[in-house]
């Protein structure tokens, strides 16, 4: 045996004990969970088990600890991974998402969620808001922004007429494919399905590659990558998720134009989060047509000294509602500053509604 041999029976050996050690590090982690569950409902039979604060906390805690070599992301998801198992021996936590399956929306909510959560699609964004009001799902899951094509205005409408709050914010990298069956011609790709978004952040490649083959928007792009099975001469822009589902293979990868496109989603739920340490929060404010509207409604943020993250106008569709906005900051409703601020808003607008304070996405 050659001394590469012993090394590596060495190092496995190594493995194997550190293994048993992870193994029932792990099974002792899950037995405490069980434990906090049973805490949880001797304090309230209604308890709520999935905790956003404190998960956030965990992983956040874990990267700050990780001396590597594993990169801190990649250690946060197994321990994302770990604490979805845990929280599922709680309670299975049941959530809706944009569907079909195999969207962008799924991938996001097994991102946030883990892979332990029983994940349900919905055909639209108002399912998802109404599944989670009418109890029969714990949380939903809706995309809400892209760092290319900006705002997803339907998911904003809805808040309007929905008592729904958002318990968190999870932030994908959305990687486009260009994706074929099997029994596609590569060479004699005529036309091209996809979301009207994914065309929009694929423009400028489709242009320089596809410039004649059809470009066909449908509902979405797991929609998409179901056509081309049947099809011949047919290709669809999707994801990783979607590609997978149908077995499609890759013509090309990473095809958006904007190498950093993202989409941030909201995690929406029936919760009223606590503070984290580091936070967001989310509200709605309908101010008063008049001169002056936009400044006596920033005005508090500047003097505060609060971070807006995001500001977004939407026309109204009731008569109260002049002006909707919606405004995105750093901090939380029980920070005194925030809370604060939120007084003296409340006292320029027609009205102000709290969306919510969340945990700022980890991962
Ligand atoms: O700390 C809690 O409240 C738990 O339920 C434990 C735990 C965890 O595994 O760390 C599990 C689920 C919650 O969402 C948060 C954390």
């Amino acid at each position: 045996m050659s001394d590469t041999s012993i090394n590596l029976d060495e190092l496995r050996q190594r493995i194997d004990q550190l293994d048993s050690d992870i193994l029932n590090l792990i099974s002792e982690r899950a037995s405490c969970a069980q434990q906090v569950a049973h805490v949880k409902l001797a304090e309230d039979k209604d308890a709520v088990f999935y905790r956003p604060e404190r998960e956030a906390q965990v992983l956040r805690r874990i990267m700050a600890l990780n001396k590597g070599p594993l990169d801190s992301e990649e250690m946060a998801r197994l321990f994302r991974e770990i604490m979805s198992a845990c929280l599922a021996l709680e309670q299975p936590v049941k959530v809706a998402y944009l569907g079909p399956e195999g969207t962008f929306t799924q991938q996001a909510a097994l991102k946030h969620f883990g892979e332990s959560a029983v994940s349900l699609p919905m055909a639209a964004i108002d399912e998802v808001f109404r599944e989670v009001e009418a109890g029969a799902v714990h949380y939903g899951v809706v995309p809400v922004e892209n760092s290319t094509e900006g705002v997803v205005n339907h998911t904003l409408d809805t808040f309007m007429d929905s008592s729904i709050k958002i318990c968190g914010e999870v932030v994908l990298r959305i990687h486009h494919h260009l994706l074929v069956s099997e029994t596609t011609r590569r060479d004699k790709v005529s036309r091209i399905y996809s979301h009207p978004q994914s065309f929009a952040q694929c423009r400028k490649w489709l242009d320089a590659h596809y410039p004649h083959a059809e470009r066909v928007p449908v509902s979405s792009n797991a929609e998409a990558a179901k056509l081309v099975k049947t099809e011949w001469h047919s290709a669809a822009i999707a994801g990783d998720m979607a590609a997978k589902l149908y077995g499609l293979e890759h013509i090309a990868e990473k095809i958006e134009d904007s190498p950093d496109n993202s989409t941030r989603f909201l995690i929406i739920g029936n919760q009223d989060v606590p503070m984290a340490g580091e936070d967001k929060t989310s509200i709605v404010v309908a101010m008063r047509n008049q001169p002056g509207t936009l400044h006596a409604l920033l005005e508090p943020f500047h003097r505060h000294q609060i971070d807006l993250t995001r500001l977004e106008t939407r026309p109204s569709r009731t008569g109260v509602w002049n002006y909707v906005f919606f405004i995105d900051f750093k901090g939380h409703r029980d920070e005194p500053n925030v809370a604060a601020v939120l007084e003296e808003v409340q006292l320029r607008a027609a009205e102000l509604r709290v969306l919510g304070s969340y945990p700022i996405g980890v991962l």
